[in-house]
């Protein structure tokens, strides 16, 4: 029977770091600050962010949602950007994504300055990141190796990946990579995905399809992170068959209080960098 790897201990363990970071820099006169863009009445969307104002507050993070209907022009979102590009006493610029049709998500993530880029999204920080320069991760691919690394090394572990999204997929295996993992990437055309995800010593699934890995697709022994966030009748489950792969795996991620809270707690950890950097 796996161990069930608690997110939101870890997270909450790593926010106390964060707070003493945070007790520092007030000590200094630097008040860590986000703000945060909601477009939008996606009710998800504004579950998310709730969680975020409140670890902000937890950790003593100055944290402020600016919300908008989705009727709101792209030209006033990238001037929002602009006017929050050049507010020195502004850390942290986070759009909460998705955004409505009329909005181009790839022109108001390249909008946002590198420096306050606390998603990680931006092409300056990807591309960073690829080089393992040091940069600000993003949040989901960092909270997972954060977690995994609770766990264990990485160096020559085969990491297999399910799912190839901008913002997890990819980044993620990158991550894992510049650790000197061995990583597979998986996806929706890959030929017999259980041949690929039974090599795996550390699998992390990330499609958003409830109920996508069984156990029959789980080498015994493997670590297991489910990162799907998918609302069944009004409950909250993961990518993974949590009741069946526990029994197979030696470590996995519920959902909730797996990657979820791990993902907001790298947040903040890229707001009190962002204010670190004087
Ligand atoms: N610009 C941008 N950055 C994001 O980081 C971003 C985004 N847009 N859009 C949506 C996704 C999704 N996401 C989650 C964060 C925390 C939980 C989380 O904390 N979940 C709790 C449960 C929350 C609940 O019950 O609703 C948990 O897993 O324990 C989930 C999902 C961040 N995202």
């Amino acid at each position: 029977m796996a161990v069930v790897i608690d997110g939101k201990q870890i997270a909450a363990s790593y926010r106390e770091t964060l707070k003493e970071r945070v007790s520092a820099l007030r000590a200094r006169g630097i008040v860590p600050k986000l703000k945060v863009i909601l477009i939008g009445d996606d009710p998800a969307s504004h579950s998310y962010v709730r969680g975020k104002e409140r670890a902000a507050a937890d950790i003593g993070i100055d944290s402020q949602v600016i919300r908008f209907d989705d009727t709101i022009s792209e030209r006033e979102v990238l001037e929002l950007i602009d006017s929050m590009n050049a507010d020195d006493e502004l850390h942290g610029i986070l759009v909460q994504l998705p955004l409505p049709k009329h909005i181009d998500e790839n022109r108001v993530i390249m909008r946002i300055s590198p420096d306050k880029d606390v998603d990680g999204f931006h092409p300056t920080n990807v591309g960073k990141m690829m080089l393992g320069l040091e940069t600000l991760l993003p949040c989901t691919p960092h909270g997972i190796l954060h977690l995994v690394k609770t766990q264990t090394d990485l160096v020559g572990k085969h990491v297999v990946v399910v799912g190839r999204s901008q913002i997890v997929g990819k980044p993620v295996g990158m991550l894992f990579l510049n650790e000197s993992a061995t990583v597979t990437y998986c996806h929706s055309k890959t030929n017999d995905l259980g041949a690929m995800t039974r090599q795996a010593d550390i699998l992390i699934v990330a499609v958003g399809r409830a109920g996508l890995v069984t156990a029959d697709m789980v080498k015994p022994g493997a670590i297991v992170i489910d990162v799907g966030v998918n609302r069944v009748d009004s409950r909250l489950v993961g990518d993974v068959d949590f009741a069946g792969v526990r029994d197979v795996a030696s470590a996995i991620t519920p959902v909730p209080g797996g990657v979820g809270p791990m993902t907001i707690t790298m947040l903040m950890h890229n707001t009190v960098e962002v204010a670190s950097r004087g």
